[in-house]
């Protein structure tokens, strides 16, 4: 599904992300986890193309992504941020109704899975009329979500999804999302530093330090068999 292979990005003469390589299966959540600076953010937003590489390629099912137009291609990646990633200005059912809407979708098509969508994420169709300001923080992170998957998207990106959430909020949300059969199927690349939350979401965990993965494989493998100190001393074995 994604190959990335060999990626590099330099600011001037620091090299943030150093020949990285990796490959996420279809419905595989791989999780990016490492310090603050180690190059996780970095490394997602070359996979939709908000940062371009200076080496290496990236692939999304079998196709380059250099090749293809890099707005249409964020329309087929879901993108979630801190905080839901909302406009100010846009109210709940527009915000989920922007791909579907630049995708030409029929306006019953899009209204129907806009209530599909926050049915499923157990928001009150109260909330479509709302501006982001008049929701709860877990509120506005559900929404985040739903706009991501409102075009059924293959691939979806996380970064850091639930770091504006107290920590109870942060629990409950992750894993009343990641229950939905809908993320299940998806592809995702979550970004985070929480050792708890990458072992709870991911089928792989990708450990980063210094711009380069130290340690992929299943949490189990990490915690198994750690490959050095460093690894060791992040995931607390
Ligand atoms: N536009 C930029 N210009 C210069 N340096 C940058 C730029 N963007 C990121 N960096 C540097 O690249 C390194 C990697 O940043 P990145 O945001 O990918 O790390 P991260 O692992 O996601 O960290 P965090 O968890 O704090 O977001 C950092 O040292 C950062 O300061």
């Amino acid at each position: 599904m994604i190959h990335v292979r060999n990626v590099v990005k330099r600011y001037g003469t620091t090299t943030v992300v150093d020949r990285v390589s990796f490959s996420v299966a279809r419905g595989e959540t791989l999780v990016l986890l490492g310090t603050s600076g180690s190059g996780k953010t970095t490394t997602l937003k070359m996979l939709n193309r908000l940062i371009e590489p200076d080496d290496g390629q990236i692939s999304l099912d079998g196709i380059d992504v250099q090749q293809q137009d890099a707005p249409n291609l964020r329309r087929r990646i879901g993108y979630v941020i801190q905080d839901g990633g909302l406009f100010p200005h846009y109210t709940v059912a527009e915000a989920i109704a922007t791909v579907p809407t630049l995708l030409g979708w029929e306006t019953d098509a899009i209204r129907a899975r806009t209530h599909e969508l926050i049915d499923k994420l157990q928001l009150p169709a109260s909330v479509l009329t709302r501006y982001p300001a008049n929701l709860s923080g877990g509120q506005r992170q559900r929404v985040g979500v739903a706009r991501a998957l409102a075009a059924r998207p293959p691939v979806v990106l996380m970064d850091e999804p639930f770091g504006a959430l107290d920590p109870f909020t942060r629990k409950h949300v992750r894993r009343e999302l990641f229950s939905l059969s809908e993320l299940q199927e998806t592809t995702v690349v979550l970004v985070t530093h929480d050792v708890t939350e990458a072992r709870e979401l991911a089928d792989r965990i990708a450990l980063m330090d210094g711009g380069r993965i130290v340690q992929i494989g299943t949490p189990e493998e990490l915690m198994s068999k750690p490959v050095n100190e460093f690894v060791r001393d992040f995931l607390e074995v």
